[in-house]
């Protein structure tokens, strides 16, 4: 088993590259389900394992799909006769797989996709994605951990509310919505990015969509779609846990490419701890102060402070010189980190929905283990100010969102080993 070594006490000086954003590509490879004629080709897309488990979900429904890393590239063919099964066998390796169902029925007229399960940071529901198809005229049933989603003569456009701005729903029925008879109006979506670029992309592939980047969608839907080229926006995930972890080694880091229009709320609350963020031409420079000030953080849907931020943002607050707040309101269980964190001397009490975080943390090196993706990242950061050694352990979590953390960390001065460990 893999496992990450960090001996603390290193600022991190220098430029980072931010990849593709993980949770852009896995919907736009989704997309390309959609294209009845041509390729799509897609650029920037990110060296993840949920990229290489999202192409094998393509290739279980028929549809070619050709990765090439060195050109970050992945060419999508889906011409062919496809499959409407998506089996438990790769749906269980990823939630985010469930965004195939509505490109499915959209272009099959049915679907079957394995019911996605909860994760370690909540029960995460799809009663969202379903009623929104019902809406349009599908038939749903759930048996066997499957989802069956049925529309023999084709979905039809619907007016349709969503009780939360549910990013995955908000994408399954917007690529349902392409090929359905007529409009449909969405009310109360997400806005984040990620619906901007897979709106995008749809459009390039001849969708007729307006009001991505707002709370309503109005998608007019057309006989059919073809393939497209489109380059993956920025990883703002990624982008912010570099920002985050600059400012906490007291660093000097130029974020490279990072997009400040997509991590306002992050910057605001950097500047109210007393890094300095500035804009320059080719990306973001994060100057991490003498001392962090404590400051109070909420979680919400975007343009709200982003949840998968959350664990990164709760390692600076309990470095500031003082007692910080964490309000987490997207994820019903996402402070797991917190419980590693605590070995390395971390102090904070939970309040429900909140967290109280204890500042200024002498934080003290140690075997930690990751319990999802971003605890990962969080863990991986406090190493980085922690005295002596940590070591972070379940990589499997990392991998999936963060291509070559601890090469990129320890280009910018820190130093970070990954080590194979056969004995594990
Ligand atoms: C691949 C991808 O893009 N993943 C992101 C996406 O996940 P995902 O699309 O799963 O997140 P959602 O926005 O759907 O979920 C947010 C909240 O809504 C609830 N919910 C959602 C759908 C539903 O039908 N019913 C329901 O109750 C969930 O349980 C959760 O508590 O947005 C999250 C919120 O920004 C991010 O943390 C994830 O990184
Ligand atoms: C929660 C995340 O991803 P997913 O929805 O794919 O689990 C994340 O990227 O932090």
């Amino acid at each position: 088993m893999d496992k990450i070594v960090v001996q603390g006490g290193h600022p991190l000086t220098g430029t980072v590259n931010v990849e593709g954003a993980k949770n852009a590509v896995l919907p736009i490879l989704a997309a390309g389900i959609l294209a009845s004629s041509g390729q799509t080709s897609l650029t920037n897309c990110p060296i993840l394992s949920d990229v290489y488990v999202m192409n094998d979900v393509l290739r279980s429904l028929q549809v070619h799909a050709d990765f090439e890393e060195a050109q970050h590239q992945i060419t999508l063919d889906a011409t062919g006769q496809l499959n409407f099964e998506a089996p438990f066998e790769y749906v269980s390796k990823m939630r985010a797989s469930i965004v195939v169902l509505g490109p499915l029925l959209a272009r099959l007229g049915h679907a079957r996709v394995a019911l996605p399960g909860g994760c370690a940071i909540g029960s995460r529901p799809i009663d969202i994605h379903l009623r929104g198809f019902e809406a349009m005229g599908a038939q749903i049933e759930l048996h066997e951990g499957y989802v069956d989603a049925t529309a023999p003569d084709g979905l039809h456009g619907a007016m349709i509310y969503f009780d939360f701005p549910s990013v995955g729903a908000t994408q399954n029925i917007m690529m349902a919505a392409t090929l359905a008879a007529g409009k449909t109006v969405i009310q109360n979506v997400a806005r984040e990015p990620e619906i901007i670029d897979l709106a995008e992309l749809l459009t390039e592939m001849g969708a007729k969509i307006t009001g991505a980047g707002t709370d309503t969608l109005e998608i007019e839907g057309v006989a059919a779609l073809h393939g497209a080229n489109h380059r993956i926006v920025q990883d703002r995930i990624e982008a912010g846990t570099f920002m985050v972890a600059a400012a906490l080694t007291k660093g000097n880091v130029l974020v490279k490419d990072a997009i400040s229009n997509h991590n306002q709320p992050l910057i605001a609350k950097l500047r109210e701890m007393g890094v300095t963020v500035t804009a320059e031409a080719t990306g973001l420079r994060i100057i991490g102060p003498d001392e962090l000030l404590p400051v109070e953080v909420e979680t919400a849907p975007y343009p709200g402070f982003p949840t998968d931020l959350q664990p990164q943002m709760t390692v600076l607050q309990l470095a500031a010189n003082g007692v910080s707040t964490l309000t987490e309101n997207v994820f019903e269980n996402r402070f797991m980190h917190l419980d590693e964190l605590r070995r390395m001397n971390a102090k904070y009490e939970i309040k429900g929905d909140s967290v109280i975080l204890h500042g200024p943390t002498k934080f003290e090196g140690a075997e930690v283990a990751a319990t999802d993706l971003r605890a990962a990242s969080a863990l991986v950061l406090a190493g980085l100010v922690a005295s002596g050694e940590t070591v972070v352990t379940n990589l499997q979590y990392l991998d999936r969102g963060y291509y070559q953390l601890e090469q990129k960390l320890s280009n910018l001065g820190a130093n970070v080993k990954r080590i194979n460990d056969p004995q594990d």
